[in-house]
């Protein structure tokens, strides 16, 4: 692993509109490394994790992500910063009136690969890699919500991000469930990604202990796991 930063943020503040959500947030995310984000309802993680991917900006403070400035970040960079990172959300988002395999398709072709035989490739590899390789035909309605999560997974992989932003993706599983998913997440991350996931369960942390950010107060504070 080396020490490449993937995300650095410096004296940065996070704002839905005039709120001001967060101030003065310094972090730094490597190579490899997989972090949690904790906080109260209402604490600001999902804003710090838009900013992240450019859908609020950053007015006050400096960032990188994957190479781009956020600060300098213009609406036309927008779709290239998000092939080289990974997103994925609670409620999985999945485009509900196309098959899984039809769903990948899209995001591809919209990120612009054109080569049907390097399509169909991509799509067995990254299905593989979550365990879904046999349900490309399947309808979104007609797979359980940890599949489905799966799916959302294989999509966020599909341009081979330096980074996936996980903004709670076990919150509307049970917990036999997350815990697959987070073994998922943690062999994604060995192979070399940096993730960054928000999230409300303590019990995963403790199961599958790594580096913990919290909001707290309107900033952001490096924790450990006997003060959760
Ligand atoms: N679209 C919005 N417009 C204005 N304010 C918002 C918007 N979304 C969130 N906020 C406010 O920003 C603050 C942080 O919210 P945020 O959604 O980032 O918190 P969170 O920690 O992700 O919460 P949760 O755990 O419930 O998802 C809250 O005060 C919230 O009311």
């Amino acid at each position: 692993m080396s020490d490449k930063p993937i995300l650095s943020l410096q004296d940065a503040n996070i704002l839905q509109g005039d709120h001001l959500v967060l101030h003065d947030v310094n972090i730094h995310i490597e190579e490899g490394q997989f972090v949690y984000l904790i906080g109260q309802t209402g604490s600001g993680k999902s804003s710090l994790l838009k900013t992240l991917y450019g859908d609020l900006p950053l007015k006050k403070g400096s960032g990188s992500i994957v190479g781009y400035d956020l600060h300098q970040l213009k609406e036309k960079d927008i779709p290239y910063l998000r092939r080289k990172i990974g997103v994925v959300f609670q409620d999985f988002q999945l485009l509900t009136d196309r098959t899984v395999h039809e769903n990948l398709v899209f995001v591809l072709k919209a990120t612009g690969w054109k080569d049907k035989k390097k399509i169909e490739k991509r799509i067995n590899e990254v299905l593989s890699k979550v365990g879904m390789a046999t349900k490309g035909h399947k309808m979104p309605h007609q797979i359980s919500g940890g599949e489905q999560q799966r799916v959302a997974i294989a999509r966020a992989l599909l341009n081979d991000p330096e980074l996936i932003l996980a903004d709670e993706p076990t919150g509307n599983l049970d917990p036999r469930t997350s815990e697959e998913i987070m073994i998922l997440l943690s062999e994604i991350c060995q192979s070399g990604r940096a993730i960054l996931m928000a999230t409300h369960d303590y019990s995963l942390i403790l199961k599958f202990p790594f580096n913990t950010w919290k909001c707290e107060d309107g900033k952001v504070v490096e924790t450990v796991q006997n003060t959760l």
